[in-house]
């Protein structure tokens, strides 16, 4: 078993967390929307111990979270435990600690797992279409919506895009790091960032690590960007980006 099809085996059981959700959702796109009306570059800063390409971090998660929350429009939380050194736990934590919107970055196949996502105090979840075939895509969109949590839904290929283009998702998410190899290209993401028409709010995910990186999506019609390893390495460089 790789470790992709680990995580997913992993996905279908994962504990039923009992916890009443102590918060209101708070949405993820409106505070996308706000930043970008406000002319100010609109950021999803994750936070991740670790990952399959090799990152690796002991960061406390507080002073991150503090200090970015001044800037960015949420955070996204890795909770998938064994690859990513993330918990259901980190991301309760974090949700008592910020008022930011919060993105559970997980691999999610199950309706369980968006209850938990629920319960810990997600706000919008990640729904990787190239893991979930259209119907099972399709019924857990619905599911977070019951609940009113926004979805994500992350592509790599125009053919997946063609897949998941009629559902009634809330973002698009265009990663650059390819699921199957790691490898990460900006290039890919740009073509399919021109490629794609329509009224989405397309949100470029992996690989950023400059203003320059950034005004690139921009000006191929990204609207947002999702970026863990280089805040993780040093938070300090949001104000560069924005
Ligand atoms: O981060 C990884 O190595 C990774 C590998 C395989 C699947 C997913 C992976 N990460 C999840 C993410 O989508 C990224 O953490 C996120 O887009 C931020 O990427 P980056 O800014 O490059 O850390």
């Amino acid at each position: 078993m790789n470790w992709l099809e680990e995580v997913i085996e992993n996905s279908k059981n994962r504990i039923k967390v009992k916890n009443e959700r102590k918060k209101k959702i708070n949405s993820l796109k409106e505070s996308l929307i706000n930043l970008q009306q406000k002319g100010v570059t609109p950021i999803i800063a994750e936070y991740k111990r670790k990952s399959p390409s090799g990152f690796i971090s002991d960061k406390d998660y507080h002073n991150y979270i503090n200090f970015l929350e001044n800037y960015v429009a949420g955070f996204s939380v890795l909770t998938e435990e064994k690859y990513f050194g993330g918990s259901y736990e980190i991301l309760e934590s974090i949700s008592e600690i910020t008022n930011k919107p919060i993105l559970m970055k997980d691999f999610i196949v199950t309706k369980d797992q968006i209850d938990n996502a629920f319960r810990i105090g997600a706000d919008a979840i990640l729904l990787i279409a190239s893991i979930l075939n259209e119907d099972l895509l399709d019924q857990l969109i619905n599911y977070a919506r019951s609940y009113r949590l926004e979805t994500l839904v992350e592509i790599h290929t125009y053919e997946e895009f063609e897949k998941i283009k009629s559902f009634k998702f809330d973002l698009l998410g265009i990663n650059s790091r390819n699921l199957f190899t790691l490898n990460v290209s900006l290039d890919n993401t740009i073509k399919l960032l021109r490629n794609i028409k329509g009224d989405y709010i397309k949100i470029a995910e992996s690989g950023i690590k400059s203003k320059e990186d950034i005004l690139k999506l921009k000006d191929n019609g990204a609207n947002g960007f999702l970026i863990g390893t280089t805040l993780m390495k040093n938070p300090l460089i949001i104000r560069e980006l924005l």
